[in-house]
Parts: structure tokens; sequence; C-alpha cells
């Protein structure tokens, strides 16, 4: 694979040209080498609909848009849609299947293309407690006009990805200065409606095939007032145009880096966005799925949607894909203007960009100072901190703000004060459903669980033979007692702990994407894990129940079972905090380190008796505790009989002297069972504030 140097010390008439002054842009000089455009602009139908397309489509001076062979699909269907892959092939890299269909893209509906500006943005950042404030941004000022694929590139630690963080809103603390849409103020809630934000990370859900999750992405974003037959006509165009239509029946984990990439943004094209925002978009893959990805949103450009990426830095090939460049360095900006301006630019700061020099690379070591510090401040100089337009692609043509609010009317205010575009309900179910379909294919956890619990179990069953019924054997059996409650708590909340940050990033990705409220996806995770968690309880608990051969009386049974489902709930709540709050690594640290606090107040080891007093409150706040007394109400409690005694002398024969010796009275059961119905209640109205308020630290 060649490196961008190799690239442009090779016979690429187009792309060598950037470094000896001739315009990226330029059709002539990019024809006479391998082609890279030509001048055609994609094809607009007339109806409204989303399959017909909008006739209202912003259309692009010819010589920014990409190749379109053919309006003529059928001959598109024959023709390689772009370029580029030839290219790709004739260079020898690994392909991948890839068929843009562009039939499929003149059927996304237009966007009425939205003007961004920002002015003095500042972001600061505290750096936690005592140690003051870090600015990021420093007053920096930008443009990026609608209709355009724009790269926010600067060195690592330079600032684009808080750039972009600021502009789409994901970041909102710390946040100074004025963002502007067409013109006018950013109305946040309404930016969001119309917008999305596609990570870095590709946060998809990995057991489901690429059809379920453009379907359940559909359904959440679409709602029920769109029919079936349109929202499959909208899969079917969005996988059609991003090439994913061959593998719609493929499990998301086992797609390349490449394809990965393109159902993010087929996902968010659902409800089709008209400006997106996207981290890295190249960012771990080769060079040609780079090329293909990049081309992709330039292609979606052309319907009126803005494209704002960060990239680290551009090859010559895949600089000249887009329209803009922002440059940054430590938070100044150092270049805004049009690709093929750059080379001018730096030379009219008397800083050229060396021949057979990629500029984009040139660029990047200004801004790192790899020439000299006061380098920087001559590019910052130059380009006034991002408030310069003289190196727009057509500067004559950017409008100002006044321009802009009287070309565009002031945006309508919707009544709706939900972001979401589904009722709480339609989420729910949604979401529902996907966990279900996630349970299923999850096998390996979902048996897991199963097993861990049998086998537990047994190994309990084997160890405690007779203990419920021998009188010799009582302490041996309130030993079991206590770990079984153990077994129930270290399980779940460890399992809690290490699955619940996997779904965050996923979580906070989705929901900012405005996919379903933090309710919806609370209530869904609940109601998801029940059918598993009460099954493998229950058959923990028949098993151990039969088998240390507890009283056989039904009413016993089902309080030893309720109380074990209570303590399974109140330990997944805990893990769900600890989940929510804190990393894998704190998380498997912390919630065992809390637990052994809660086992001694539970009266394991010192009996309830004997705490010192100023310890008593922890007893109090012990679930084990409460799961104990539980424990032995249903086993000890309700004036149980005499037990059966096979050794000369069985100290604890009678149950009372048992329940006098370790301080219990053996009818508390209902005073336990609100106790852990509380506590549970507690916890995850706990967990729920918790994950809200994690959502709102990492913006
Ligand atoms: N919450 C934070 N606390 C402290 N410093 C931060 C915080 N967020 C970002 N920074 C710092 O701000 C600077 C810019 O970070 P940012 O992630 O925007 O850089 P970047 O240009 O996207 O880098 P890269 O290309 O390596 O991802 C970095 O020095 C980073 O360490």
């Amino acid at each position: 694979m060649p490196t961008a140097r190799e690239t442009f010390f090779s016979a690429d008439g187009g792309t060598a040209g950037i470094g000896l002054g001739i315009e990226i842009g330029d059709t002539s000089a990019s024809q006479a080498g391998r082609g890279v455009y030509n001048a055609t602009t994609v094809p607009m139908t007339s109806a409204s609909s989303w399959r017909n397309g909008q006739t209202n489509a912003a259309t692009k001076s010819t010589s920014s848009v990409l190749a379109t062979p053919t309006s003529s699909p059928a001959v598109a269907s024959k023709q390689p849609p772009l370029q580029a892959v030839s290219e790709a092939e004739a260079e020898g890299e690994p392909e991948e299947e890839f068929n843009l269909d562009l039939d499929a893209l003149s059927n996304l509906p237009a966007r009425e293309s939205v003007d961004m500006e920002f002015k003095e943005l500042s972001l600061t950042v505290k750096l936690g407690f005592n140690r003051g404030e870090k600015e990021i941004l420093h007053n920096v000022c930008g443009k990026f006009p609608g209709s355009q694929l724009i790269a926010i590139m600067g060195p690592s630690g330079a600032g684009k990805s808080t750039l972009l963080d600021a502009l789409s809103g994901f970041k909102t603390t710390g946040v100074d200065g004025s963002i502007l849409l067409n013109g006018r103020r950013r109305d946040l809630p309404s930016f969001r409606r119309m917008s999305c934000y596609i990570t870095q990370d590709d946060r998809l859900q990995p057991l489901l095939t690429v059809s379920e999750n453009m379907h359940i992405a559909a359904d959440l974003k679409l709602g029920e007032n769109v029919s079936y037959e349109e929202k499959e006509s909208r899969i079917e165009d969005i996988l059609l145009l991003l090439g994913l239509y061959e593998h719609d029946q493929t499990l998301t984990m086992r797609l390349s880096g490449g394809q990965k990439k393109r159902l993010s943004i087929a996902m968010e094209l659902i409800n089709n966005p008209t400006v997106m925002f996207l981290d890295e978009p190249t960012t771990g893959l080769d060079s040609s799925s780079c090329t293909k990805v990049l081309e992709l949103l330039k292609r979606l450009t052309t319907q009126g949607r803005t494209i704002i990426c960060t990239i680290h830095q551009p090859t010559a090939k895949l600089f000249q894909i887009f329209d803009q460049v922002y440059v940054l360095s430590a938070g100044n900006c150092v270049y805004q203007g049009g690709t093929q301006k750059l080379v001018p630019f730096l030379h009219s700061v008397e800083l050229p960009c060396p021949m057979y020099h990629n500029p984009a690379d040139y660029i990047i070591e200004l801004a790192c100072g790899e020439y000299g510090f006061d380098k920087i401040d001559t590019l910052k100089a130059a380009t006034e901190n991002g408030n310069c337009l003289t190196w727009f692609n057509n500067p004559r043509a950017v409008l100002r703000s006044e321009a802009l609010m009287r070309k565009y009317p002031i945006p309508k205010r919707t009544k709706n004060v939900s972001l979401e575009n589904t009722s709480l309900t339609n989420q729910c179910s949604v979401l529902l459903r996907r966990g279900y379909i996630k349970a299923k294919r999850d096998t390996t956890m979902t048996h897991l669980r199963i097993i861990v619990n049998i086998a537990v179990a047994v190994l309990y069953g084997a160890l405690y033979d007779h203990a419920g019924k021998e009188g010799s054997r009582v302490l041996d059996n309130y030993n079991l007692l206590f770990a079984i409650l153990m077994h129930h708590t270290m399980t779940t909340m460890m399992l809690t702990v290490l699955t619940f940050p996997i779904e965050m990033t996923i979580l906070i990705k989705e929901h900012f994407n405005r996919w379903y409220s933090l309710k919806a996806y609370y209530i869904a995770m609940t109601l998801v894990d029940l059918p598993i968690t009460i099954f493998s309880s229950f058959i923990f608990s028949v098993i151990i129940y039969l088998w240390s051969y507890q009283p056989m009386e039904w009413v016993r049974f089902w309080m030893f079972f309720v109380i074990s489902l209570l303590i399974v709930f109140v330990g997944q709540s805990f893990g769900l905090i600890i989940g929510a709050w804190f990393s894998v690594t704190n998380g498997t640290f912390l919630a065992p380190v809390l637990t052994i606090p809660m086992m001694m107040f539970a009266g394991f080891g010192v009996t309830l008796r004997d705490l010192p007093s100023y310890l008593r409150w922890g007893s109090h706040i012990s679930h084990l505790r409460y799961g104990l007394e539980g424990f032995i109400a249903a086993i000890y409690g309700m004036d149980r009989k005499v037990l059966e005694c096979n050794e000369p002398y069985c100290h604890y024969r009678y149950p009372k002297k048992f329940l006098e010796e370790i301080s219990m009275t053996g009818d508390q059961f209902w005073k336990d069972l609100i106790a852990l119905c509380s506590m549970m209640v507690l916890l995850r109205v706990g967990a729920y504030i918790v994950l809200q308020a994690k959502i709102k630290s990492v913006r």
C-alpha cells in the first residue's frame, strides 16, 4: 500500500500536481492521470416521497461534485460506480465488495442545506478538585457552508474532537461563544433533531445482523406512523447506496472495519439528517476503504447535507476529496478554506509548500511546530483565528449572517418537547425486541448463567447434603444459607459490573442521536433480563432446596425463593450503580470490597447482638442481613417442629434455641421482604440517577 509520500512521487498527474501548485479540483489535471472526478451532478428526481427524492436539492457547483457515471440505473449497475474503485484495483490494494447504487442515492430525499458558523468559540474543561481548568479551544471562529464535505484537521491533541463535540452539541459544559445556523443562534434541541454524530469507534450491536440493526434503527427513528413498506424501502435504498445490501444477513461483529463504518453511517441516514458529524471516519481503515468512505460522504453532500469530519493526517488522495478544510493547532485555527486553496495560502504567508510534499502533511507539520512555533503564530494571524474567508473556494458566494437570515426564514418551533421521534412505549418495545435477539444470540452468556447456577447448586447440595433437616447440622445449614446469599449477590453483581460499561458506550451514542430516552433504555434493560434471572434463580433454588433437605413445605420454599430473587435484584442494582459510575477495573475492585462489610453487618462471623453499638447502623443497610433473616424465617421460623437427630446429642434440635443463639426471632419475614423491596427500588432509582449523571458528565 503506497504511503502519502509514495503516492506523491507516483506518476499520478492529478494528485502530484498539488505539490506543484496545481489546483486539486482541476479536472483537466486529474483527468490527465487516472481519473479522480468528472464534473457531472448527481441526478435528482422530482417526487416528494423518500423513494422518489425531492426537488429542492441543493445543487452544487459542478467542479466540486463527484463523478456520477450515468443517471440510468441499468447503465449504472454495469459500470464501476466510482473511478476510485478501479484506481484501487489498479494499485493492487485489497478490494472489499462495495458497489454503490447511484440510483439508490437519488431515492434519498434531499435536504435544505444549512450553513454553520461559529464565533469566538472556546471550550474549557475542569481538571478536577484543586487542579483548575484548561482551555482547549481558544476563541476560534469558522464558517462551514452547507452541502460541503469539511475536514477538521490538526496534530494529535490540537482539539479536533473537542471542536466537533462543541459544534455537534455533544459537549455543552464549558463551551463559550456563539454557534450560528443559517445566520441564527443555534437552538440545540432543534439542531439535534436535524443532525447526527458518528463516533470514531464503531458502537454497534455485534450480535445483530446488518438488517436487524437497520430495522431497529428504523423502528426507533421513524416510529409507528411510517408504514412497514416505507421503512423497508428506505433500508433497502440506504443499504444499496452504502454497498451493504449483500451483507444484510451478516452479523455486525463479522463485518470488516470499513463495512462497520458504513453501517454506522447507514443507521444514522435512516432519518436523513441535514448535518452529519463524524469523528475520524477513516481511522483503522486501509487506504482503499478510506477513499470509499470519504467518497460516499462526498456523495451525500450533493443532496444538501453538510458533513463535518475530523481527520488525522489524510493522504493527498483523501485530502482532495474534501471541499473545505479547517486546521487546528493547539486549539487555534491555522487555516480555513478550500483544499485547493491551501497551497496558494501557504505561498501567501511565505511558507510555501515544498515541491513533491503533500500540503496536508506540510500544514500538519507546521501546526505541530516542526518548523518553529513562530510559524504557528503567522498562520493564526493570517487566518484571523478562523475569521478570514479569503481562502474559501468561492469567497464571494459565502453569505454573511445577515444575508443568511434574510435568505432563510425563521425555523418553525416544534411543539414536541421530546427529542425522540417515537413514543416511550414504542422505544421500550423495540429495545425489548433488540434485547431478546441479543440474549438469544449470546448463547454463551445465557447458557453460562444457567450452567453456573446449576453447577454451584449441585456443589453446595453435595457439600451440605441433609443439612436442612438434621438437628446436628444446623450450623452447617446456616453457613449454607449464607453461601447461597453470597452466590446470588456476587454472580449477578459482577456480571452487571463487567457487562454494563460495554453497553454504556453504545447507550451514550444512541441516546445522543435521539434513538431513545434513557427511561426507555432503563425500562427495557430491566425487563429483558427478568426471564433469565428468574429462571436461573428458580433452578438454583429447586436443586439446593431439595438436595439439602430443607423442610418440604410449599410455603417455606416460596419464601426461600422470593428472598433469593430479591437478593439477586438488589445485587444487580448495586452492580448497575457501580458499572455506571466506574470503569471495569475500578468496578471489579469495588464490588467485592463493598460486599464484605455487608457480610459482616449481616451477622456472619459476629452475631448481630455482638456488633458494637456504634456499628449497629451497618446492619440496617446490609441487604445480606435482611436476606439472611428472611432465609432463617423461611427455614426455621413459623414454629418449625423439632428437628431430626441422628447423633447422640444435637445442640440445636429445637429451632427456637438456634434462633435465640443467632439473635433472630424468625418472625421477621415480612419486614425483611419490605426492606429488600425498598432497597431494590432505591438502588434501581439510584442507578438511574447515576446513569443520568454519567451521561451528563460525559457532555
Ligand atoms: N476532559 C478533559 N480534561 C483534560 N484535558 C482534556 C479533556 N478533554 C480533552 N483534553 C485535552 O484537550 C486536548 C485536545 O483533545 P482532543 O481530543 O480534542 O484532541 P484531538 O485533536 O482530537 O486529538 P487526537 O487526534 O489525538 O484524537 C488534548 O490535549 C486533550 O488531552
